[in-house]
């Protein structure tokens, strides 16, 4: 056969090459989140970063003429997965708060500790006294972690800022970051995270902040794709939160929603009412909510993570969702407070136990589910000619075994636009 493909990278071997592809133009819902495409002894090649075939090795072995200084793996018959993308992070902040566990333990409510003063007001504190190569810095090596684990896109969200000032240079540095570390990230600004302490006794003039100041001095700069509000008994309303979407809309900004996590609002109806991108958390949503969801484009991300972290009592009605049709995603959440995990791997083994997700569901939700819950479904989150080259090799012979072992990091390598950037 004629050599009809230039490759300057080819991955051969691989004993599942689990491509998870056919949703670039629409997510998965219902039966299709167990179709993962996966092909046996499989190979892919790519050129300048992107995938220029996926097949079998010899398919491939027969069709690519490989550049003198290509790169080659020979996946021994490991498992092969699109690169990880996580929709949901907060990944950028100063300070820990690793003293809230023995709260936690005692039966201190998340939304309690946060009324006090602490919780997200912590880290608002310490990301305000942070300057933004602070921020960078401990962001790098969060997103190093985070990569070390076969996460190759991450959405990165501000809020721990809550003036204009602190959220540009949140929303700053994550633009540095974008073009410093190898995780490609969709920076989101989450102005309304908290209410303030200095607006404590004035909640809607924070609102007003957020729609009057914040939000015109951020558009024009190109910082932030999406916008999302922390709707939740407490914090913002139901309809502090569309006054906020609804401006934001305007201004060109993509939605997404903190939606019924602790208290059931009304967040994913709201979601689905706006057009949102994406309804993050949904432990506590309602059976309407799941409706207005099924029939809606809005992805639902669910954080299981969280509810673990948090000790809380439900879990979000995965199965229901699944069972209705919603578009559902998995995130880590990765946050200094409620989900100090940064690996998806641990997401993954936690969503097969308490959201009963199959493996197969599982790594939809990890993958293309969870790219268009960051609107980049049409480059990444499966193995499809035309998407970039990010890849990730894990040292298991069958795709269940991920799941399976738990709490353990199985990467073997990752690659990143084509090239090793873990484990070379
Ligand atoms: N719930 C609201 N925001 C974050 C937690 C942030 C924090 O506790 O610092 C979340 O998605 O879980
Ligand atoms: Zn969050």
């Amino acid at each position: 056969m004629k050599k009809d493909m230039r490759a300057d990278f080819l991955l051969i071997n691989a004993g599942q090459l689990v491509t998870v592809a056919g949703n670039s133009d629409h997510p998965k819902r219902g039966d299709e989140l167990s179709e993962i495409a996966v092909i046996t002894d499989g190979a892919v090649a790519a050129r300048d970063g992107v995938i220029a075939a996926v097949g079998t090795t010899s398919e491939l072995q027969d069709r690519v003429e490989l550049e003198e200084d290509a790169v080659v793996i020979d996946a021994q018959g490991k498992v092969v997965l699109p690169g990880l993308v996580d929709p949901h992070t907060h990944v950028v902040f100063a300070g820990s708060r690793e003293h809230e566990l023995e709260m936690k333990i005692q039966g201190m409510p998340y939304l309690e500790i946060l009324a006090r003063g602490g919780g997200i007001l912590d880290t608002v504190r310490s990301t305000r006294e942070a300057s933004c190569e602070d921020l960078v810095r401990t962001a790098a090596k969060y997103l190093d972690e985070m990569l070390a684990q076969g996460t190759t896109t991450a959405e990165a969200k501000s809020g721990y800022g809550l003036t204009l000032k602190d959220e540009l240079k949140m929303l700053e540095a994550i633009r540095v970051l974008q073009e410093t570390q190898p995780v490609d990230l969709v920076p989101t600004f989450l102005g309304a995270h908290a209410i303030p302490e200095e607006y404590k006794d004035d909640p809607d003039g924070f609102v007003d902040l957020v729609i009057q100041e914040m939000l015109p001095a951020i558009s024009p700069l190109g910082l932030a794709r999406f916008c999302d509000v922390f709707c939740e008994e407490g914090v913002f309303s139901v309809e502090q939160t569309r006054r906020i979407l609804l401006e934001a809309k305007r201004l060109g900004f993509e939605l997404k929603i903190h939606a019924d996590e602790m208290v059931t609002l009304g967040g994913a109806e709201l979601a689905a009412e706006l057009g949102a991108t994406s309804a993050d958390h949904l432990m506590m949503i309602s059976d309407q909510g799941i409706e207005m969801l099924a029939a809606s484009e809005t992805i639902a991300v669910l954080l299981p993570a969280t509810t673990f972290c948090v000790m809380g009592e439900r879990y979000a009605p995965a199965r229901k969702m699944i069972e209705k049709g919603a578009a559902v995603a998995l995130s880590s959440d990765f946050n200094p407070g409620s989900s100090p995990v940064n690996s998806l791997q641990i997401v993954m083994g936690i969503a097969c136990r308490q959201l009963k997700m199959t493996p197969a569901e599982v790594i939809s939700a990890v993958t293309i589910n969870a790219a268009h819950a960051i609107g980049c479904a049409s480059s990444v989150g499966s193995i499809e000619e035309g998407k970039r080259a990010d890849l990730v090799i894990f040292d298991a012979q069958d795709y269940r075994y991920l799941m399976y072992r738990f709490g353990t990091n199985l990467v073997d390598k990752v690659v990143k636009s084509g090239r090793i950037v873990v484990g070379g």
